[in-house]
């Protein structure tokens, strides 16, 4: 059998009918829990996907906020109306080797990206990572809405394919993005264990260049037991996903640490499991800090830092022994630890930025500088 011409015809009608199909823009829509509904146009993943809706006020950055860990299971909204316009970089300067948020929701998409670094359109990633993104226009009024009645769960709905509700805070996330196995990188006078509970990858370059060996480990991996036990100077607890209370094994181990008084730095989740290890307690903040902006005041000098910050949960309950190292200046929640006497230290937001300022980079300096003065007490 031969095709006639008219068969090649009537297939070249079809084909390019699919074609413009699939470059016709999709309907969809973000429907929050309490029922609220916005009408969008997707731009990522043609898929409906659940998880909980959180805002961030970054004005750049949607690059290393997409691929952080800590926003395993949470829609993202971009505050900032523009979204896009710059591209995405090479995966070396992401913060992790995939995008982790459940979906973005923006106000104005740009698809033609312009920047020297830009090795794709921000749809192109989202599609070939099989992440839903929404343009809903009104992102001021979503934002809005969750300010005044908290954080809520959120569905964005393609095509109007129905999903169940997904709470992200009613499992153990860390379990599923830590490392599965110990790594490591670099070399120096001084060993780092890393408990990667998410960790972003900037934590591990920024101690890098700073003459430190690394060992990253995972989440729940008992490197105090002896039959594990290998030589480190101090332990970096990272950033992670979800409510601290599921990191019930690093809580453990951390206790450990404590009573053996290893030199410890907590970092956002880490800070909150540095504060539920020595006894304190957190909870849930309304709507979270999620900004590059984020005011922090220095208790010894009441300098004011700005940092970047990403979290739903804050210390409440500040551990015996600690004081509280930062508050912040917008809402006076606690952002940092510091043990009266013994070398330990912790904070909420980021001192490796990426994205955001680096204003608060030098505490990665002042916990070497204590972890290795620990160092020389011990060889003395
Ligand atoms: N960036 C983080 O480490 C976030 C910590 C925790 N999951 C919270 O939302 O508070």
């Amino acid at each position: 059998m031969h095709n006639t011409m008219e068969d090649t015809l009537l297939q070249d009608v079809s084909k390019s009918l699919a074609e413009q199909k699939k470059q016709l823009p999709r309907k969809g829509a973000l429907v929050l829990e309490d029922g609220t509904r916005f009408e969008g146009i997707s731009f990522g993943h043609p898929e409906s996907i659940a998880g909980e809706v959180v805002f961030c006020t970054g004005m750049v950055g949607y690059p290393e906020a997409m691929t952080d860990a800590s926003y395993t299971g949470q829609i993202l909204t971009m505050t900032y109306p523009i979204m896009g316009n710059y591209g995405v970089p090479e995966p070396s300067l992401w913060e992790d080797e995939r995008i982790r948020v459940s979906g973005l929701i923006v106000s104005n998409y740009i698809d033609t990206p312009s920047h020297a670094q830009s090795t794709m359109s921000l749809g192109t990633w989202l599609q070939r990572e099989g992440i839903p993104g929404l343009e809903i226009k009104d992102t001021r009024r979503l934002t809005q809405h969750i300010r005044e009645h908290g954080t809520m769960l959120g569905k964005i709905l393609i095509n109007d394919e129905d999903v169940p509700f997904y709470d992200p805070n009613s499992e153990n996330l860390v379990a599923r993005v830590s490392t599965k196995e110990v790594m490591k990188a670099g070399s120096g006078d001084t060993t780092i264990v890393l408990i990667d509970c998410g960790a972003k990858r900037n934590i591990e370059r920024s101690l890098l260049k700073r003459n430190v060996q690394v060992v990253t480990v995972p989440w729940d991996f008992d490197f105090l037991d002896p039959a594990n036990r290998f030589d480190f100077d101090g332990i970096l607890v990272s950033n992670g996903p979800g409510d601290p209370k599921y990191a019930d094994k690093t809580i453990r181990i951390l206790q450990k640490a404590l009573a053996s008084k290893i030199p410890t730095m907590g970092i956002c989740l880490g800070h909150q499991l540095l504060a539920l290890a020595a006894g304190g307690d957190t909870y849930k903040l309304k709507f979270g800090h999620r900004s590059q902006n984020q005011p922090c005041i220095e208790s010894n000098t009441k300098r004011c830092y700005i940092t970047t910050q990403n979290h739903g949960f804050a210390v409440g309950t500040i551990p015996e022994g600690f004081t509280a190292w930062f508050t912040n200046a917008n809402d006076g929640s606690n952002e940092g630890l510091k043990h009266e006497e013994l070398p330990f230290l912790s904070v909420q937001f980021h001192p490796e930025a990426t994205p955001g300022p680096e204003d608060a980079e030098w505490l990665f300096d002042h916990f070497l500088k204590v972890v290795r003065e620990e160092k020389s007490k011990k060889g003395a």
